[in-house]
């Protein structure tokens, strides 16, 4: 499948990189407005190829999308030091106002995958200008807050994170959900295999690993300016279910009919995603605070965007 990543900055090129690593895609196209800086994240990424897959890597125009199965949207600003993403949406909204319809009559037939910041909203931005349904517009959303959360409890528990099985809902945001409630390790909900293997899970140690997850982008964009390797490794996991018809189950962001009593609105929830985007929407059990919680992160995220004149 040809790949088109439209922004070729960190999180454009990570995500480039990734790609072409693991061979996911027969070609990527990078297009940005900075046509050199495109030119020479294609031509650095190219020179890793040759190491482990067969990936053709070059940069052009919005014509050079045409085909492109798939197209990562991200382009736009991204947050200072003590910055919200939520303080990102009047500048990248324009952006997108500029791109998407160049990314359209090129690439009609794309599946559209939103990583710019704020992330649920410019999906539902993107979903608006472009016209295509839901399902084809997917913001990365929690992708990234779920690897984090995954992280942090198979690094307290001592086992491997691809043993946990637990989600972060809602928001790619400060309002975002981690969801305790259905948290497992293996086939034992993490109090349970914490009991087993004799490590705390207090309060303490959850309200610790709550705010890494949370918090994680603040710290890392203080030590050095942005984040992308999480962000580029997740993309190119969506780019591969869809590519290879997988129906995984990821948290991603679309918009939504309805998330406890909010309507159409965009966040994360489990979805599967497969060849034509997201198939099914999987609606977890939570627990009341949990209900509460997504219900403010999702009337926060309606909110922004009906204050937003677009
Ligand atoms: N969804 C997620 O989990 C994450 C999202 N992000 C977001 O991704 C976005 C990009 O971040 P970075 O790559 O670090 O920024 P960056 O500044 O390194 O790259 C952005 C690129 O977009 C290009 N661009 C800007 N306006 C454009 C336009 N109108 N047309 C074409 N190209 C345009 C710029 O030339 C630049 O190369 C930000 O909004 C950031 O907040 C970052 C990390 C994680
Ligand atoms: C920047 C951002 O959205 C993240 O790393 O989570």
């Amino acid at each position: 499948m040809k790949i088109g990543i439209v922004g070729a900055g960190m999180v454009g090129s990570a995500a480039g990189y990734a790609i072409a690593l693991k061979g996911t895609a027969s070609k990527i196209v990078f297009v940005d407005y900075n046509a050199g800086l495109a030119r020479a994240q294609a031509e650095d990424i190219a020179h890793a190829v040759p190491f482990a897959s067969s990936t053709v890597v070059t940069a052009g125009d919005y014509a050079e999308l045409k085909g492109a199965g798939v197209v990562i949207l991200a382009a736009g600003v991204g947050q200072k030091p003590g910055e919200s993403r939520l303080e990102l949406l009047t500048r990248n909204a324009e952006v997108f106002r500029q791109i998407i319809g160049k990314v359209l009559d090129a690439a009609p037939d794309a599946i559209l995958l939103v990583a710019t910041n704020p992330v649920d909203i410019m999906t539902q931005i993107a979903t608006r200008l472009s016209g295509l349904p839901p399902a084809r517009v997917i913001g990365s959303g929690t992708i990234l807050d779920t690897a984090r959360f995954r992280h942090l409890i198979g690094e307290h528990l001592g086992v491997a994170p691809r043993s946990v099985h637990a989600y972060v809902l809602g928001e790619h945001g400060d309002s975002e959900v981690l969801c305790w409630s259905s948290a497992r390790a293996g086939t034992l909900s993490v109090k349970d295999f914490a009991a087993q293997m004799r490590v705390p899970l207090t309060e303490g140690v959850k309200a610790r690993i709550d705010d890494g997850v949370r918090n994680a982008a603040y710290t890392i964009i203080n030590g050095k300016g942005a984040t992308w390797y999480g962000i580029g490794a997740g993309l190119e996991r969506l780019v591969r279910a869809i590519a290879r018809d997988e129906q995984t189950v990821l948290s991603v962001s679309i918009v939504t009919p309805k998330v406890e009593g909010v309507q159409d609105v965009a966040l994360s929830i489990p979805r599967i995603v497969g060849a034509q985007g997201v198939v099914s929407d999987l609606f977890p059990e939570l627990d009341d605070g949990e209900h509460e919680a997504l219900g403010a992160s999702a009337r926060l995220l309606k909110e922004t965007l009906d204050a937003l004149e677009y």
